[in-house]
């Protein structure tokens, strides 16, 4: 639906953007990030890591491809409002079922567009990523002091713990594609389909656990190894799921983490976590393998990020033995990637299911399962 209803994105320094009504009419409030992709609007509508977030798309014309039903990385859209520019009057593609602005109205999201993104990107960038409203239909007659007090009365990204807003309720199950490794617990903090997808045709049977589950429902399902997702929230507001961490580092599992994942390693190996000042959104970062020397081009979406030295070998202080940076991104050095080098245990900070975004990263999953049948054989060695 294009209408001219009028729309304003108030962020929390009292700055203001006028636009249109998009997708579903009233207020939301969210902290405002920007995200870079061309591409891959679907994917990060539906991507869980986004709730709580007014995503602020870079890219000029959105909407152009339409939503399909093969795209969806979960099982409705999760960002808290949505900002575009010029938002494509037609539908174009053969696998288009519903247009973007339908399917926002149909998820209940509050969005606008008219408004230049690239000038609020550079307000982010400047000034951080901050709390935000969109007001349209009936809220955008509040008054400019009104708004900007919804706007400052909404809780701050920092310190908040979101995975129970966007876990499974219950356990689901994905039978391994190919040749059978065993199961895998994955704890579900907001993970991805294409993740669990990857994980299936690497032979493992995927168990998609809530994010409440205790160490023993866990190790009763009887896993070769467990994988920590993707989600949203501040990593130091989860130390039932670095608790839960240690437990199957303890038990002696293989371990793998993407993104918030990865953060909770860190804090579980004893390392600690902070606020990016406007995070990483896009699918286009490069990323240093240190391993390889090899830079890939990579999907991101991250706020926060481990604090930890990009160059040497780290003692864990929380008695893990020796680790060490094992990804560095080359924009701002940021800590991309973490190798417990005692014991089984790796994770990245960005996505190597890329979904949306290039595939450079993919060997990742093929890391994952060699250090699994490693393991295994090893278990094998000794038992005979
Ligand atoms: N995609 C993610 O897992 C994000 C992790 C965390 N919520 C962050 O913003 O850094």
């Amino acid at each position: 639906m294009t209408t001219s209803d009028p729309a304003v994105l108030v962020l929390e320094d009292g700055t203001r953007y006028h636009g249109h009504a998009y997708g579903a009419r009233g207020r939301t409030l969210g902290e405002a990030v920007f995200a870079t992709g061309m591409t891959g609007y679907q994917e990060t509508l539906t991507d869980p890591s986004y709730a709580g977030q007014i995503v602020v798309m870079t890219a000029p014309h959105i909407g152009n491809t339409g939503m399909n039903d093969e795209d969806p990385e979960s099982r409705r859209i999760w960002v808290s409002g949505y900002v575009v520019r010029d938002p494509s009057r037609v539908v174009s593609s053969f696998r288009a079922k519903r247009s973007l602005d339908s399917e926002l109205e149909a998820n209940g999201i509050v969005g606008m567009s008219g408004i230049d993104t690239r000038a609020v990107t550079r307000r982010l960038r400047d000034a951080g990523a901050m709390r935000a409203g969109v007001f349209s239909g009936p809220d955008a007659g509040l008054s400019p002091d009104e708004q900007l007090a919804l706007v400052r009365s909404a809780p701050e990204m920092a310190g908040l713990n979101l995975s129970a807003e966007v876990s499974v309720p219950a356990e689901t199950v994905t039978p391994a594609v190919g040749e059978r490794l065993g199961n895998l617990a994955v704890l579900d903090l907001g993970v991805k389909q294409s993740t669990v997808d990857n994980l299936a045709r690497r032979g493992f049977e995927v168990h998609v656990l809530p994010q409440d589950v205790t160490l023993e429902q866990l190790l009763a399902i009887h896993p070769v190894a467990a994988f920590y997702s993707n989600g949203p929230g501040d990593p130091e507001a989860s130390d039932s799921h670095v608790a839960l961490l240690r437990g199957i580092l303890d038990a002696g599992l293989p371990f793998f983490g993407i993104c918030f994942g990865n953060q909770l390693l860190g804090r579980a190996l004893g390392l600690g976590t902070y606020k990016l000042p406007f995070g990483h959104r896009g699918i286009n970062q490069p990323v240093l393998d240190k391993e390889t020397g090899r830079v890939e081009i990579t999907a991101h979406n991250h706020g926060f990020a481990v604090d930890a030295p990009l160059e040497g070998i780290i003692e864990s202080p929380n008695g893990y033995g020796r680790l060490e940076v094992s990804h560095i991104g080359l924009n701002d050095r940021v800590v991309e990637g973490l190798k417990a080098l005692d014991i089984p245990a790796f994770s990245v900070q960005y996505h190597p299911e890329a979904a949306a975004g290039p595939h450079d990263a993919n060997y990742l999953f093929d890391r994952f399962r060699d250090m699994v049948v490693a393991q295994q054989a090893q278990q094998k060695d000794a038992t005979n």
